[in-house]
């Protein structure tokens, strides 16, 4: 059974008609333009934005689902995340068990390590860095041990270190029952950690599959009207301008 079935997705001037399947094991990779409705689409998802279609989670119809079984059930990572408060990292990260009304020290400890923050517990939330701040947020989500994972652009502000080990924790995290999706702007990783990819052009889908099917030259070079080198074979898949 799928884990999401997405059918016929609308929402008002930003998508239109998107339907897409993830099963338990995949990480889905969404793709696309500024602008074309990658971060509305994970919204929708989360439950942020109206949309008019149909979405079932595990089978049962998302909508159906109370709002408290739905944050256990889906976390969500925002593109860009902020405190305007003095938190403690493990304050931040303690956010996450909200929907489950615990502590679970075990699901606290696992996210520090997966979102590779360990080093910063204790600290101040307010005074890291962008990227490190990243990090905690994405570490708030896991901690919630969702079976969906949404996340929206999680490695953009990320040095080349930690894009590697935030992608390499997000294919453990789905690996098994659980699934990502998360919205990337770069196709090299994209095509390394996504089992597959949604293209969108102007909240429409263009192009869906897997990497070497979503990726050509053609896709790309025909939604983002720049010439585009791919090249899938290389270790590291490579995809450049021209
Ligand atoms: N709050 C809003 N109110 C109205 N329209 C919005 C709002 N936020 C986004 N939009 C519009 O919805 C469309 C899709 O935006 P969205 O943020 O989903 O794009 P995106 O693919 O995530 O882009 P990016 O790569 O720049 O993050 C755009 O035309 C955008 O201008």
């Amino acid at each position: 059974m799928a884990l999401i079935d997405v059918r016929h997705l609308h929402c008002a001037r930003r998508l239109a008609d998107v339907s897409f399947a993830l099963a338990p094991g995949e990480i889905l990779g969404v793709i696309g333009p500024n602008g074309a409705g990658k971060s509305s689409l994970l919204q929708c998802l989360a439950g942020i934005l109206d949309y008019q279609g149909e979405v079932d989670f595990e089978g049962h119809a998302l909508a159906g689902l109370a709002m408290r079984q739905r944050a256990q059930r889906i976390g969500f990572l925002p593109q860009s995340s902020g405190s305007a408060w003095a938190l403690q990292v493990e304050d931040v990260v303690a956010l996450g068990r909200l929907p489950w009304g615990d502590n679970n020290p075990q699901a606290l400890r696992d996210a520090a390590r997966q979102a590779g923050i360990e080093t910063l517990l204790g600290r101040r939330v307010d005074r890291l860095s962008g990227g490190e701040q990243a990090r905690v947020w994405l570490a708030r989500v896991l901690a919630g041990q969702p079976r969906l994972l949404l996340a929206d652009e999680p490695i953009a502000s990320l040095d080349l270190l930690h894009q590697r080990s935030v992608m390499e924790a997000l294919r453990t995290y789905a690996d098994g029952e659980r699934g990502v999706i998360l919205s990337i702007h770069d196709f090299g990783l994209a095509a390394r950690y996504c089992d597959r990819l949604c293209l969108l052009r102007e909240g429409a889908i263009h192009a869906l599959g897997r990497p070497a099917e979503v990726l050509t030259e053609h896709h790309l070079s025909e939604v983002f009207q720049v010439p585009v080198h791919v090249d899938l074979v290389a270790n590291p898949p490579v995809v450049a301008l021209k």
